[in-house]
């Protein structure tokens, strides 16, 4: 496996010394391409980098021969066909029946099946593009593959990502030539079985984040369940009852106490599908049958969900990281205002019939109100402050002794 891993993509032949694709040998394998957009001339690129002999068929060779490797033959289709025995329908399906005319020419031959469908055309159609391909050319053998790999990919080669090349055929002697030809190109067959698989290997594409669907549908139930409960206890309750307004804490604070709530609920959740397979092992007393589907299902989806607990848990220590700063900036006001008050409140007397009305106001202590200074009051508690003695005072302490309560 590793001698196979070091040999080069691109042999060394077929690099000119200007590092463009030169002439291919003429004993490496012959391959033909139907089509000549994006996919048919990544595809071209990567056959010829791996040893393969390719010709194009075109329409319109004249026009599209430029933009092909000099190393690849680009002719008519009619000329295309001709000689190799595998070739590559790099064409949308209802362009198929367009081929109709070679039908003659490619009997016998392999028709690797490279299309996606949309997502409409696949819902809309009940037979996939590959079983459709077969259907017009009895006489050939049609093979499904490479439409999981993108025309990027081929070109730039399987580095990263993933290298797997879904085949389907119902003849394995094409599925073993196919094959052969995915390894020698750098990337993984996986044997799908027979054609009628071609459906479920078209609507891969199709699929976006396989597999995080029911596990991100699942956290955000679970969130939505948690941030109403903690909505009701923490905000709705004190309103009710007391009369106390906490909608300030409906977009932090709330969700904040509802992220680990979903954390722990969803990590629970990857180890609990294990703990019932061993008990149901250990009931059936054999491990050699099938969980149940539910189960199984679970079971694939551990990681999705633990990858979900994981980020929950994560946004949680942020927040709880962020919230004491500013819980620390507001204790200092409420604390600053507090200070400035009491004094206030020490010093007042209460009206009496001798002083009169001038009396009924007594002025603070003169540092309660220097503004300005270090430790000076803040403009807007100057007022508070001027207002001591009257009715209200008694309540605006108690009101800033709540907020440092809170804080
Ligand atoms: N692009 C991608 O990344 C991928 C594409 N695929 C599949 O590969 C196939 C080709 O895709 P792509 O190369 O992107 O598409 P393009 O539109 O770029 O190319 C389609 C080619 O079909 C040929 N063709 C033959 N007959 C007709 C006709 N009657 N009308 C129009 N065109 C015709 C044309 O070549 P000419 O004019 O020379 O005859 C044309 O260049 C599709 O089935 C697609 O689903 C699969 C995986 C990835
Ligand atoms: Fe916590």
């Amino acid at each position: 496996m590793s001698g196979e891993m070091d040999k080069p993509l691109i042999s060394r032949r077929l690099v000119d010394s200007d590092g463009s694709l030169a002439e291919t040998p003429s004993e490496g394998p012959k391959v033909g391409i139907l089509g000549s957009g994006d996919f048919a001339r990544s595809l071209v690129t990567r056959l010829v980098g791996s040893g393969f002999s390719v010709v194009v068929g075109s329409r319109n060779p004249k026009r599209t021969a430029g933009l092909f490797p000099s190393a690849a033959q680009v002719t008519f289709q009619a000329e295309a066909v001709d000689s190799p025995d595998v070739i590559f329908v790099a064409m949308f399906r209802e362009h198929y029946s367009s081929l109709c005319g070679l039908s003659d020419q490619l009997a016998g031959k392999i028709l690797v099946d490279v299309s996606n469908p949309t997502e409409q055309e696949h819902l809309r159609h009940r037979e996939s593009n590959a079983e459709y391909l077969a259907s017009l050319f009895p006489t050939c053998t049609v093979v499904k593959a490479f439409n999981v790999i993108s025309a990027w990919t081929l070109q730039s080669g399987p580095r990263d990502g993933n290298r797997q090349v879904p085949i389907c055929s119902d003849h394995p002697d094409a599925k073993r030539a196919v094959s052969e030809m995915v390894q020698a190109m750098g990337f993984m067959p996986v044997d799908m079985g027979a054609l009628v698989s071609a459906r479920e290997v078209e609507a891969m594409p199709l699929r976006l984040l396989p597999g995080w669907k029911v596990p991100a549908l699942l956290a955000l139930g679970l969130f939505i369940f948690f941030y109403v409960y903690n909505f009701v206890r923490d905000v709705l309750q004190p309103y009710v009852r007391d009369g106390k307004s906490k909608f300030y804490k409906l977009p932090v604070s709330v969700v904040n106490t509802t992220l680990p709530c979903v954390a722990y609920v969803l990590l629970s959740l990857v180890y609990l599908p294990g703990v019932l397979a061993a008990a149901l092992q250990l009931r059936r007393g054999t491990k050699y049958r099938r969980f149940p589907d539910w189960l199984d299902h679970w079971l694939q989806h551990r990681k999705q969900i633990g990858l979900l607990s994981f980020f929950c848990a994560a946004l949680h220590a942020l927040y709880s990281f962020c919230l004491p700063l500013s819980r620390v900036n507001r204790y200092e006001v409420v604390n600053l205002a507090i200070k400035q008050v009491r004094p206030a409140r020490a010093a007042y007397q209460p009206p009496s019939a001798a002083s009169g009305p001038a009396g009924a106001l007594r002025r603070p202590p003169p540092d309660v109100l220097k503004t300005g200074e270090p430790g000076g009051a803040m403009p807007g508690l100057v007022d508070a402050a001027q207002g001591w003695g009257q009715e209200t005072d008694a309540r605006q302490l108690r009101v800033f002794e709540a907020l440092q309560e809170e804080c």
